[in-house]
């Protein structure tokens, strides 16, 4: 279970073709009022996801970085085939 306050902070990429809204305002509204949040553009790789938003959540905790389990959704499954 994530706890809010083990976050400290989250940062968000996304493909140039979205523009409409901050995903950091949409995380503000969905309850991540304390935790610093970042948005940046993620570059134009050609064959890569389009409509796609990355979000890195620097979380502590004291688990190993080979027990967590990173969640590739839809057709960003495609980017990590290796995980
Ligand atoms: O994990 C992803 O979302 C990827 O697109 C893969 C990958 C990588 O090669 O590790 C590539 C680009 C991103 O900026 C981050 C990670």
């Amino acid at each position: 279970m994530l706890n809010t306050e083990d976050i400290g902070a989250v940062i968000f990429s996304s493909t140039p073709d979205l523009n409409a809204a901050f995903p950091a305002a949409g995380a503000r509204k969905f309850g991540w009022t304390q935790v610093p949040l970042f948005g940046t553009q993620e570059i134009e790789c050609p064959d890569a996801p389009a409509l796609c938003v990355r979000v890195l959540i620097l979380w502590n905790t004291d688990l190993r970085q080979r027990d967590i389990k990173n969640v590739y959704l839809h057709g960003a499954a495609s980017l990590r085939q290796d995980s």
